[in-house]
């Protein structure tokens, strides 16, 4: 048998054949054929023993399984197997077996037998498709990285990628079963637009933009190409949410679809979601019904600045409560028939007056939202703290800044900034009033922060000059 694939090393012998002419998918091109000894074993019951005692031998290979059926032309039971050597193993090269094997041959219970082994599309995985069709010098910086919203994976491309665009939606699509659509986003997302969507185009499969997607254990349903999603924030949602207790009341002054609100509803918190964006309102509300945290969400649709106001003087008004009913678990109800049942008492959770936290997430201009806050308990000082137990809120605000390795630089530019809009000088010790948390990186010189705090009693209970006209 002609064995031309014995010459290469072995680690490219499993590689896939290269094209870098190729630009549209040509699935057939990718068949390899590979020539490997195999060990037929001789009594098949063995296999298992023979795997184990030749462990040094065995091809291993993600993906590869060592156990075959035993090749044509062989005389043996047809329940015989075999197991795949190592490339190196050669049969008429003695000195290339180890000791185990050569005994077991020598007594006769393998036989050592050539084997055709073929390699198709199917074998390889995305990267390695796609780095034997991109140019070569790209080699280091293959667009392997995509994000997925659902069914639908958004790439990326760098200009000089943008002849292979469809050639590798089509590989993306074949090596991931989840994903139907593969879009290429055309605009930079939110620079220019305020509610945060993005222009695209369809690479592979349908334009079909309605995704599902889970987060904490809440399902959001949405129109990908009318709302903002970051599957890139997945583990910054949860971060804040956890800061939340049940029975607070938070506001959510551009809340999306919901990723920070729904969570935190479904435990116990009171939430106030709201988004500018009439689409992002609609799969709000649907999700929160979706999720069965309705009476813990109030959605709105509104501007975030007046927001900011208008939700934290209606709060003051709420007289909303929930009655929760504790669950009857089957067993108790079983039980129900044999003696007396003592149900657990019903809970009453009113919603508080005030909100113990605001999150402000819109990182290109959420700062400029932060003079909404001033004043914003002006003449409401005895509700708080020291005439109270109740604390002035924490604001979360997200931002972006430049990019440091120890973010001092950063951490002081948006300390100064929250403190300029809000006319108020934040001077705790190295940053005791204010967190700054470095949430991800975002381009190479741009990084996302969110930085939060407790509202100043200076601020809060400012007097709020009446706007005039003119300002
Ligand atoms: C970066 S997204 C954040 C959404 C959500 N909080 C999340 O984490 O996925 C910013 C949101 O702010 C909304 N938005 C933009 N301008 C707004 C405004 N003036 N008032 C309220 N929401 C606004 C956008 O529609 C968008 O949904």
């Amino acid at each position: 048998m002609n064995q031309p694939s014995r010459t290469l090393a072995s680690t490219d012998m499993f590689r896939p054949p290269i094209n870098r002419a190729m630009r549209s998918l040509d699935r057939a091109f990718f068949r390899k054929d590979v020539y490997l000894a195999a060990a037929c074993v001789l009594d098949s019951k063995l296999i298992a023993t023979y795997r184990n005692e030749l462990h040094g031998d065995i091809l291993k290979l993600e993906r590869l399984p060592p156990i075959r059926p035993i090749p044509p032309g062989i005389a043996a039971d047809k329940n015989t197997k075999c197991l795949l050597l190592k490339p190196d193993i050669q049969i008429e090269d003695r000195s290339s077996w180890s000791p185990k094997l050569h005994s077991l041959v020598e007594s006769q219970q393998l036989l050592l037998t050539p084997f055709h082994l073929q390699l198709d599309y199917n074998y390889w995985t995305y990267h390695d498709i796609i780095s034997a069709i991109l140019p070569q010098q790209d080699q280091d910086e293959i667009p392997v990285g995509f994000s997925v919203v659902g069914h639908v994976a958004h790439l990326n491309l760098r200009d000089r990628y943008l002849p292979y665009k469809t050639l590798i939606a089509s590989v993306l699509i074949d090596k991931n079963p989840t994903i139907r659509t593969v879009i290429n986003k055309i605009d930079d997302v939110g620079e220019e637009n305020e509610f945060r969507t993005f222009r695209y185009e369809v690479l592979a499969g349908p334009d079909d933009m309605n995704v599902e997607v889970k987060e904490q254990d809440c399902l959001f349903s949405f129109d990908y190409s009318k709302v903002y999603w970051n599957t890139r924030l997945g583990t910054e949602h949860p971060r804040l949410v956890s800061k939340f207790k049940p029975g607070e009341a938070v506001c959510d002054v551009m809340a999306g679809v919901g990723p920070f609100a729904l969570p935190a509803a479904k435990n116990k918190v009171w939430v106030w979601a709201n988004d500018l964006n009439p689409e992002s309102h609609r799969s709000l509300v649907a999700n929160t019904n979706r999720n069965k945290v309705a009476p813990f969400v109030r959605p709105f649709c509104e501007d975030g600045h007046s927001f900011i106001r208008s939700s934290s003087s209606r709060l003051l008004d709420s007289k909303r409560q929930i009655t929760l009913r504790p669950k009857v678990s089957r067993t108790a109800r079983t039980n129900e028939n044999q003696k007396p049942f003592q149900q657990a008492p019903s809970e009453i959770l009113k919603e508080p007056k005030v909100f113990s936290h605001y999150i402000l997430n819109l990182p290109a201009s959420a700062l400029t939202f932060l003079p909404s806050f001033i004043g914003l308990y002006s003449g409401h000082d005895h509700l708080f703290h020291p005439y109270t137990g109740t604390k002035l809120p924490m604001i979360h605000v997200y931002c972006f800044s430049t990019k440091s390795d120890d973010n001092k630089i950063e951490e002081a530019k948006i300390r100064e900034e929250v403190g300029r809009q809000l006319g108020y000088e934040f001077r705790g010790i190295e940053g005791a009033e204010m967190e700054i948390w470095d949430v991800r990186d975002v381009a190479p010189q741009k990084r996302m922060f969110c930085a939060s705090f407790r509202l100043p009693a200076e601020v809060a209970f400012r007097e709020r000059i009446p706007r005039t006209v003119d300002s």
